[in-house]
């Protein structure tokens, strides 16, 4: 499959990191930045341009990957060379009919990815124009499910449900990891070492929590010895709100992505 990517930066990065370890894909990418494009060719042997092919063709599979303020513009450039290729963007918030009305085409798949696609492990929602054929949705599918898994949403509205989980979600793991280490180097840990522990508890308990029959909570309990150590750290997480404010962010995270939809699919 001949896979172009407009757009070269952290998330068609990632994604085309995933392709390249699957191999078999002529992958192309389109970007402003040369040092971007120079790096892509050296990490994944991906070829590039900084501007756009003179003409794209029905085989071809075009993935939109620019930051969402970026999209309209592109758009719009790419209507005239599109030539019924089939469209997947990955930015969050604009809707199918903006990008419908803006391509001049409606063989559109969006896409809600995450950055874990880098190493096979990423998280993609995916949702298809009514227009999209069958055929369509397979070959989206298969550029995502070489970036990990691929879960298709019942709605649009499940774009901006998953963006709040996976697609925004390793930031707030990441978050968490951060805070480990932080608590690990006060604790008297060099930051190699606080960082080596933070990573191997998460990974840890992942695999416990993938592979118990139990659930989550009751798995935090069973680490919660009464009157112990991690009953105090826990009533302090409880007292100062943690879940709460991961859940409310979470909420804010999804009623932006609608927001931007409503602000960037006007025009
Ligand atoms: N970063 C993430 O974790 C995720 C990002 N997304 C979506 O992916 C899209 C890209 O996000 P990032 O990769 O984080 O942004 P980024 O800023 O790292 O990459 C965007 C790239 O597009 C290039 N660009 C802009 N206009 C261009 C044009 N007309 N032609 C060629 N290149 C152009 C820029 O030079 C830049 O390198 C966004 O729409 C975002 O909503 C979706 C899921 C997760
Ligand atoms: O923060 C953002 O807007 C993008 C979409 C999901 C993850 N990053």
């Amino acid at each position: 499959m001949r896979i172009t990517f407009i757009g070269g930066g952290n998330m068609a990065g990632a994604i085309i990191g995933g392709l390249a370890r699957q191999g078999g894909h002529r992958i192309h990418v389109v970007e402003h930045q040369q040092d971007k494009l120079d790096q892509l060719a050296a990490d994944f042997g991906a070829s590039g341009s900084q501007t756009l092919p003179e003409n794209f063709s029905a085989d071809d599979v075009v993935v939109l990957a620019v930051k969402p303020q970026q999209l309209r513009e592109l758009c719009l450039a790419l209507a005239p060379v599109l030539n019924g290729a089939l469209v997947v963007s990955i930015a969050a918030g604009i809707r199918l009919d903006a990008l419908g009305r803006w391509l001049g085409s409606r063989r559109i798949v969006r896409v809600m990815p995450n950055t874990p696609a880098m190493v096979g492990k990423g998280v993609s929602g995916l949702y298809a124009d009514a227009a999209a054929s069958a055929a369509d949705r397979e070959a989206a599918e298969t550029v995502m499910r070489a970036a990990g898994l691929t879960v298709w949403l019942a709605d649009e509205a499940g774009i901006d449900d998953i963006t709040c989980v996976s697609g925004s979600g390793p930031a707030y793991v990441f978050y968490f990891i951060e805070s480990m280490i932080e608590a690990g180097v006060k604790a008297g840990f060099s930051e190699a070492q606080a960082r080596e522990l933070a990573l191997a508890t998460f990974d840890g308990a992942v695999e416990l929590a993938r592979q118990s029959p139990l659930p989550v909570a009751e798995l935090r309990r069973n680490v919660m010895s009464k009157g112990g150590t991690t009953e105090r750290a826990i009533a302090r997480f409880e007292a100062e709100g943690v879940k709460a404010a991961i859940v409310a962010g979470a909420m804010d995270c999804r009623d932006r992505s609608i927001e931007m939809g409503r602000e960037l699919s006007q025009e």
